[in-house]
């Protein structure tokens, strides 16, 4: 249980130090990319070569993984030859963590000198012409938690982190956006390839058949419990951010429908798209330097 001095730390600037200072003093590696691993997505850290692993448990301030799924480990290495970070696991709100404690890996990494994030998730498809096993790339999101004040970037701003009123119109990097479709379409993804909106909730209850209703009239794409958190956190740091979404089932919008979501066809889904979504975000980050202008 967490005490109110625990809960006003969480996140701190000195909190994120610490932990960034003891990641520094355990590894070589300087990360200037970061990925997070959707639910069943964790095999992306497995691409990464020299991987130097170190368990959440054993991360000072880190929370640990309590989803089936979600490995809980930081994996260092390179991705074609680039200085990577990969948390092969991450955290949500519905584990019980204050939202700055969920985030807390954006600052560290951030502090660690990552330019980029790219975050992975799994999602129930809105849209109707969603297919379970497409991949949306995040154009933009609806943050339901943050229209009830529920904000990683709640309390006392830390300009050393960046402003108070960070802009989010422009929270999933453009550029990064059109690489990702043309590396879709030359490694011949393009058949299941989206764009889209993305809303979180809290969760870990599924949406009801009236919520999916609501959301996809309010233009959402897919729905999920994650990422978002994580991209506010990163672009208020000033990170560039790039998200896909992995339709691990559609969301039930018809009342005759027999279809229940569940996590197992969320974590099977991930099973059939793992080596293609591996390709595909391995593909970009050996571009970003290229095809972006970034400083690698
Ligand atoms: O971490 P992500 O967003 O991929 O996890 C999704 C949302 C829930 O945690 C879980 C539901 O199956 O998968
Ligand atoms: N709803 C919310 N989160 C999810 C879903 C869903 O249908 N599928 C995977 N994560």
């Amino acid at each position: 249980m967490l005490s109110m001095s625990d809960f006003a730390s969480c996140g701190s600037y000195e909190e994120c130090s610490a932990t960034a200072d003891w990641l520094r003093a355990h590894t070589q590696v300087r990360p200037r990319v970061g990925i997070v691993c959707g639910s069943g997505l964790g095999g992306l850290a497995e691409m990464l070569k020299d991987p130097q692993v170190f368990k959440y448990s054993d991360i000072p301030n880190f929370p640990r993984s309590t989803v089936h799924g979600h490995a809980g480990q930081l994996v260092f290495g390179t991705l074609k030859g680039k200085p990577c970070v990969c948390m092969q696991g991450r955290f949500h709100l519905y584990e019980g963590y204050p939202i700055q404690k969920i985030t807390l890996p954006m600052r560290v990494f951030k502090l660690m000198g990552v330019e980029t994030m790219i975050m992975t998730n799994a999602a129930g498809g809105l849209n109707q012409d969603y297919k379970v096993g497409d991949v949306m790339i995040i154009k933009d999101h609806i943050n339901m938690p943050g229209f009830a004040g529920i904000s990683p970037l709640a309390g006392p701003n830390d300009d050393r982190f960046g402003v108070r009123f960070p802009c989010m119109s422009d929270a999933y990097d453009r550029e990064l956006r059109q690489l990702a479709h043309d590396v879709a379409a030359e490694l011949g993804y393009s058949d299941f390839l989206q764009e889209g909106v993305y809303c979180v909730l809290g969760g870990p209850s599924f949406e009801t058949i009236a919520e999916c209703r609501m959301l996809h009239s309010l233009g959402a794409d897919a729905v999920g419990m994650s990422t978002v958190h994580e991209v506010i956190v990163a672009r208020h740091a000033g990170m560039r951010c790039f998200a896909l979404s992995l339709i691990s089932n559609r969301a039930v919008m018809d009342y005759d429908s027999q279809e229940k979501a569940n996590h197992e066809e969320v974590l099977e889904t991930g099973r059939l798209r793992a080596q293609q979504l591996e390709k595909m975000v391995s593909t970009i980050v050996a571009r970003l330097d290229s095809d972006n202008n970034n400083s690698f």
